[in-house]
């Protein structure tokens, strides 16, 4: 807890730093950017000052206060407890456990995924499999799952093929759809060594989270993994592709690594979104009626 004669900064008051000038930003009137932390300054030098400025600081009752967490709660019950700080002021003083949590979070987020982002460019430490990464990357872009999908669907001969190639496709879409959204809500900006040079992007993919890499790699590799009867080194394989593909971006540099992990967790959910609402001639007869009628 904070001694009751400094700052928020732990400067002493009184010093020039802490004085408080009728109009100065210290005392309470400094507009701008700094201006909530000035105004908790001035909360702190008039405890016993009669300027109206002070008194009505006083006036408000503060949870804050009432908790007793602050240095001023002790003035007794006769003084009107201070103003509550503005909210930037209040974090600082009290940030929660999970405020501390997040922000550390963040912060090993975009050290790591510094260090990780080993072929963000060309002299970066491993440039050179750079092209191999952008190789995977397009393996894992929506652009040749889409056609892919869309003309295996045209080709096929079987209801059946038809049926998980049609659910594919509704997949892809709604992976698409999911991460536009989500990255047009967040609007997490790409890292800072990201270079612009990915393939054919949609306006939200200047954002970063969530990866639509990884969520696709998850979201398929399920998929095919639940819908193909493949052999083990197959399954293997898939598993391991998308794996390498989340890892390629941070790698690339297009993405932090907690992008990546929430874009694993998302695709993972959205397969479960898909065989819940599973599109079958059943369900949504017409679908298939149509196609019949071609
Ligand atoms: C235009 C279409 C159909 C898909 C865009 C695919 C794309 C560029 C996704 C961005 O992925 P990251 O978020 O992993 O960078």
């Amino acid at each position: 807890m904070p001694s009751p004669r400094r700052t928020i900064e732990g400067r002493p008051l009184g010093s020039s730093g802490g004085s408080s000038v009728p109009g100065s930003p210290a005392h309470g009137g400094g507009g701008g950017s700094g201006g909530g932390r000035f105004e908790f300054q001035s909360l702190l030098n008039c405890r016993a000052g009669a300027d109206p400025a002070c008194a009505r600081l006083r006036a408000s009752d503060s949870p804050v206060h009432r908790r007793g967490s602050f240095p001023l709660a002790a003035s007794g019950p006769a003084q009107a407890a201070p103003a509550p700080p503005p909210e930037d002021a209040r974090m600082n003083l009290n940030p929660s456990f999970l405020g501390i949590a997040l922000r550390s979070l963040l912060a090993i987020d975009l050290w790591l995924s510094k260090k990780l982002g080993v072929c963000a460019g060309e002299s970066s430490a491993w440039g050179s499999v750079r092209p191999l990464m952008k190789l995977l990357e397009i393996s894992g872009h929506g652009i040749p799952w889409l056609l892919g999908t869309l003309y295996c669907l045209l080709r096929s001969d079987s209801w059946a093929g038809r049926e998980v190639l049609m659910n594919l496709l509704f997949a892809l879409l709604l992976d698409l759809l999911l991460v536009a959204v989500i990255k047009g809500l967040v609007r997490r900006r790409r890292p800072a060594h990201n270079q612009k040079d990915m393939f054919f992007t949609l306006s939200v993919d200047k954002y970063s989270f969530p990866s639509g890499h990884a969520t696709r790699a998850a979201l398929v590799s399920r998929f095919i993994l639940n819908h193909l009867v493949l052999a083990i080194p197959l399954r293997v394989l898939v598993v391991l592709w998308a794996f390498v593909l989340g890892l390629s971006r941070i790698m690339l540099g297009r993405h932090n690594v907690t992008d990546v992990a929430f874009g694993f967790f998302l695709g993972y959910m959205q397969y479960s979104i898909v065989d819940y609402c599973w599109l079958s001639p059943h369900n949504v007869p017409v679908l298939f009626v149509l196609w019949n009628q071609q």
